[in-house]
């Protein structure tokens, strides 16, 4: 198995020129596991500010992008933008854009397909909500939302699968490891049974949803949770920390 751990830091629509450099210096200062794959998900208006700072083993991501190259969508920027300035990720599918923008797994699928067409990596996210969990919905809620995106791509190689169980993000409840494990456990099978099991195995399936530096390392013991989506412990020292959590 060869999956390397990956931790993202998504600032959601936080920060200024000022916060950008004070997060860079952490991340500058390290110290930084180098077996681990580190991105930075950034407001749109910071990517080329912060792209210019980076270090040059930090991957600089979008946080959204448009499904087609350009055209008549006033306030959409679009992969080949994004390309064009330098970076080469994007995340899609958060669960605040499926639910505060309204976004469907197909224009999901249709993000995601065209980033990947466009040779951007993708950060695709996925997670039942709370109701949806009580309900006893979540693997066919995790089902479904992959099966869109399966249905719209042929290669898997740039996409990590974010797990976030949208009852976790921001609550300051984490999904216990044996939670999170189910679920990416389920979500590898379904990898397995309709995709390959080579890209079952391959694919990375990280956890987000209120991870700290203090939950971190027992979620990174779970055999199948292959990183983090951090968001609001991303703005803060202790990323560097999650970032380090398999030491
Ligand atoms: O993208 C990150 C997730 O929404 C998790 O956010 P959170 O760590 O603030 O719960």
């Amino acid at each position: 198995m060869s999956r390397k751990f990956f931790v993202g830091g998504n600032w959601k629509m936080n920060g200024s020129k000022k916060i950008a450099d004070e997060l860079l210096g952490h991340i500058s200062r390290g110290p930084l596991d180098p077996n681990v794959e580190i991105l930075i998900g950034v407001p749109a208006i910071y990517l080329d500010f912060v792209k210019e700072q980076a270090p040059c083993t930090v991957h600089v991501s979008a946080q959204n992008c448009f499904k087609t190259e350009k055209g008549a969508f006033t306030g959409e920027i679009s992969p080949s933008m994004l390309k064009d300035i330098g970076v080469d990720w994007v995340i899609l599918g958060h669960s605040e854009r499926r639910q505060i923008f309204q976004e469907t797994d197909l224009l999901i699928a249709e993000k995601i397909n065209h980033a990947l067409e466009t040779g951007l990596s993708v950060v695709a996210c996925i997670g039942e909500t709370l109701e949806e969990r009580e309900a006893g919905q979540t693997e066919a809620v995790v089902a479904k939302q992959i099966k869109a995106i399966k249905e719209k791509i042929s290669n898997w190689q740039n996409v990590v699968i974010a797990y976030e169980p949208v009852w976790a993000i921001g609550t300051g409840k984490t999904a216990s490891p044996q939670q999170a494990q189910e679920v990416h456990k389920v979500l590898r099978k379904w990898l397995t049974d309709e995709v390959s099991e080579t890209v079952a195995q391959n694919t990375r399936i990280i956890y987000g949803g209120s991870v700290t530096a203090s939950n971190c390392k027992e979620l990174a013991k779970e055999v199948d949770i292959d990183g983090f989506l951090v968001g609001g412990a991303s703005l803060k020292p202790e990323f560097i920390d999650i970032i380090n959590a398999n030491q």
